[in-house]
């Protein structure tokens, strides 16, 4: 790209500079134009958009090479090795391949089944025996490893089932004795007696919340174009708003841990995508859903060419049946066009995206017998904002996407200057329409064991996982104080009120910065920077008690608890201040006024003149302080506390680094205003220090004292709070602490409020805190 980029002539790269939408087909023609001239354009675009080039696809030979190892390495007891191998092969072998008589991948899932079975990993084992009989319904050793696994998992009557099945299919003697021993084994079980039905084998997930019968309508707003509000006052909590993304897709760095098509994490027996090696699946359902069905699934299958009795006759076809279930999915298969070509791999993600947009849309004008042009999705775009050089990096991405496009669908994309000027507006609403997809990760810090176990503490981040477009997702607003929680389980976006929202109230989620997770100016700089527009929500444009303390310094004057800003901030908050509003009362929030007044009395004065903020001056008592030299002193102490930070990253330990910290943290606190984020963060930091070195009272005051903070930066209720709620909760656990309970209803509280009953779904990795002290 960058070749390409340094061969364009400066008057290109003005014209495209200064061009707006209505005239982008000029620039994008033009470019199109000299971009043909270039052998290096056409040979970018053979590397990414020919089979002959690609990194992706089938392999018979190396599928070979991988079984092998794994199967050295099962021979050898190397299970996790010899699973690793398996998927290996999995990904790189060709569909329709037969190796001695059986098909290639049959035998894969089989042997990968077996080495799934001996790690203990039963359903999984269980679920790649159904693979391989999908595709192979005779093959009689899936049949046996089905009902190993079956009978692992007590399920006695599948089991001996499967095991009659499998005899009946099995050609050679010693094949037969073995499974007949295995059926001995498991009869011997209940004196040959039958075993009773199973009643229920596997337990649903349990959700049962529903979508409130709100009503939200779209509006024009002042500042921020359309945006969502409610008719209907919302109680706390409601879900208001449920949807699936038009196209979707998986984060670069999560594309061997996550599935590309549900976004849940992969488990032990990855559904690789039946045409290339790249795309990894947590099930066939997913990878069909995904990829569309393979004709071959249906042609083999019903040649079972066996006389089996009617009632396993029956059997078989309840175990294919349900193996069938959902094959038969009418979705557009998003992955498809990508099976088998470099251009998804090299390509970002946001583009790769475009792509699927594009040729959804097409795909869909196929069915209504439309012509084809790309889709307008009817999202609003911040193109006439961008600097010159995004306006470049666009024209040049829609050239190269839509001439690789254009390679598999041929004049259904056609190649002229309004079609790349349609995809560039496209791509530029990708850039401020898309959400990220998040899940939510456990990561354990786990010190020196004690009576009741390890010490861990728990805590609770945020993944990217992928990035999707939702179009009625798409009209809603960003607030940094927002009033609505988004959040997802699979590729669903849901939508709830934090809180109660009365009617005609704008509806706002935030896009990612948030009141208390930063200042204004650096929220401000993030919003522009990734979306390109001037945030004008309340936490920009009201005073809050936040945004005063989060970067301050203590008054020097020691009764007072005044906040002393810095030149940045004081420009910031001072922009907040009506210069209009002579006399009138400054806006703040009613519930945090208190609160402002005591750091910030100055500016709740109604003295009828227009308030001055002014660096290094207390805002409520106007002592001086010294930001040079106090900032000396900061720095200072970050660098001890940054030491810390990365012991504890690397997991190595030196009982000085924890002194020092100690000392860093009164430096900090003798500088700083109470409520500055820095000291919540060192706090945290020797909590997490004193946790691993098993001093667990120490690490739960320094913890507490985090968590106060930081109730002053986000609020009480706030969904930080309940993050920061489940590493006291896991300490206090520990220490069979009976306040525990208290933490627990907090958590409680703070997150139902935010997921409703989704909850356990979200967070299935905190039931430990459920523990009786
Ligand atoms: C995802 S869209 C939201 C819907 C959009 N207002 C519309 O008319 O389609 C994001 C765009 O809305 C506007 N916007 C959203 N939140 C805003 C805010 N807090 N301040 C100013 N503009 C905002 C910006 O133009 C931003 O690029």
């Amino acid at each position: 790209m960058e070749k390409l980029k340094s061969a364009i002539s400066q008057t290109l790269i003005l014209s495209i500079s200064q061009s707006n939408p209505p005239n982008l087909h000029n620039t994008c023609s033009s470019l199109h134009e000299f971009f043909n001239q270039l052998p290096q354009f056409h040979q970018m675009i053979e590397d990414l958009a020919h089979t002959n080039t690609s990194l992706c696809l089938k392999n018979e030979e190396s599928a070979l090479e991988f079984k092998l190892k794994g199967n050295n390495c099962l021979s050898n007891g190397d299970n996790s090795n010899a699973l690793r191998f398996y998927t290996q092969a999995l990904r790189v072998a060709p569909r329709d391949v037969d190796v001695m008589g059986k098909n290639l991948v049959a035998t894969l899932y089989v042997n990968r089944a077996a080495v799934l079975q001996k790690m203990g990993l039963f359903l999984e084992s269980l679920r790649d025996c159904n693979r391989a009989l999908a595709i192979c319904r005779s093959y009689s050793k899936a049949w046996y490893r089905r009902g190993k696994a079956n009978t692992s998992m007590q399920n006695y009557n599948d089991a001996v089932c499967d095991l009659k099945v499998s005899l009946c299919m099995e050609h050679s003697l010693s094949g037969k004795r073995q499974i007949e021993g295995e059926m001995k084994l498991i009869l011997g079980q209940n004196n040959g007696e039958d075993f009773p039905p199973n009643v229920i084998k596997c337990k649903e997930s349990d959700i049962h919340d529903q979508l409130q019968d709100i009503q939200l309508q779209c509006v024009e707003t002042e500042t921020k174009g359309r945006g969502m509000v409610s008719l209907t006052d919302i109680p706390q909590a409601t879900l208001l708003h449920a949807e699936e993304p038009y196209a979707a897709i998986v984060s670069k760095n999560c594309r061997e841990t996550h599935c590309h098509f549900c976004f849940n994490e992969l488990p032990a027996d990855i559904v690789p995508c039946s045409s290339c090696s790249m795309a990894l699946y947590c099930s066939q359902l997913c990878q069909i859903r995904a990829r569309g069905q393979d004709r071959q699934f249906h042609t083999k299958k019903h040649d079972i060419g066996f006389n089996l009795a009617s009632d396993l006759e029956n059997y078989v076809a309840s175990v294919t049946k349900a193996i069938d279930d959902g094959v038969n999915i009418k979705q557009h298969a998003e992955h498809k066009h990508e099976c088998g070509v470099n251009w998804p791999i090299a390509l970002p993600a946001e583009i790769v995206l475009g792509g699927r947009v594009i040729v959804k849309s097409i795909e869909q004008n196929k069915c209504f017998g439309e012509s084809s042009a790309i889709v307008n999705l009817e999202l609003c775009h911040n193109y006439l904002q961008l600097d010159p050089e995004a306006k470049l990096e666009l024209h040049i991405s829609s050239i190269v996407l839509m001439k690789c496009l254009h390679h598999c669908y041929g004049s259904n994309i056609p190649l002229t200057g309004d079609t790349i000027s349609q995809c560039v507006l496209l791509l530029s609403q990708i850039k401020v329409n898309s959400m990220a997809i998040v899940r939510m990760r456990s990561a354990d810090s786990i010190g020196p064991p004690s009576s009741a176990g390890n010490n861990t503490t728990s805590t609770v981040e945020q993944v990217r996982v992928g990035q999707a477009i939702y179009l009625a997702g798409s009209l809603y607003n960003h607030s940094c104080q927002p009033n609505i929680h988004t959040y997802f389980l699979s590729r669903t976006l849901y939508i709830r009120a934090i809180g109660f929202v009365t009617a005609g109230h704008p509806l706002e989620l935030s896009y990612g910065p948030q009141v208390g997770q930063w200042s204004c100016n650096n929220r401000q700089s993030s919003l522009k920077e990734q979306y390109a527009f001037v945030c004008s929500c309340t936490g920009c444009s009201q005073i809050n008690l936040s945004d005063l303390v989060i970067n301050s310094f203590r008054c020097t004057n020691k009764n007072c608890s005044g906040a002393v800003l810095d030149s940045s901030v004081a420009d910031y908050e001072q922009q907040k201040i009506n210069p209009f509003s002579c006399g009138l009362p400054l806006q703040v929030g009613r519930v945090q006024r208190d609160e402002v007044k005591k750091v910030a009395s100055f500016l709740c004065e109604e003295t009828g003149s227009t308030h001055r903020i002014k660096p290094g001056f207390c805002l409520s008592c106007g002592a001086f302080r010294d930001l040079e030299a106090s900032n000396a002193v900061v720095k200072k102490a970050e660098i001890c506390i940054g030491r810390l930070e990365g012991l504890l990253d690397s997991g190595e330990w030196h009982n000085a680094t924890l002194s020092n910290a100690l000392r860093s943290l009164d430096l900090l606190k003798s500088a700083l205003h109470p409520y500055n984020k820095k000291v919540a963060e060192a706090e945290d930091y020797i909590a997490q220090a004193f946790c691993l070195i098993g001093e667990l009272q120490r690490s739960r005051d320094h913890c507490q004292a985090s968590i106060k903070i930081l109730e002053k930066l986000y609020g009480d209720d706030n969904i930080v709070i309940g993050n920061e709620m489940v590493k006291l909760a896991s300490i206090q656990l520990f220490l069979g602490e009976h306040t525990v309970e208290e933490s627990r209803n907090r958590i409680s509280l703070v997150f139902s409020r935010h997921y409703g009953s989704h909850v356990d779904a979200i967070f299935p990795h905190l039931q430990f805190l459920n523990r009786s002290v």
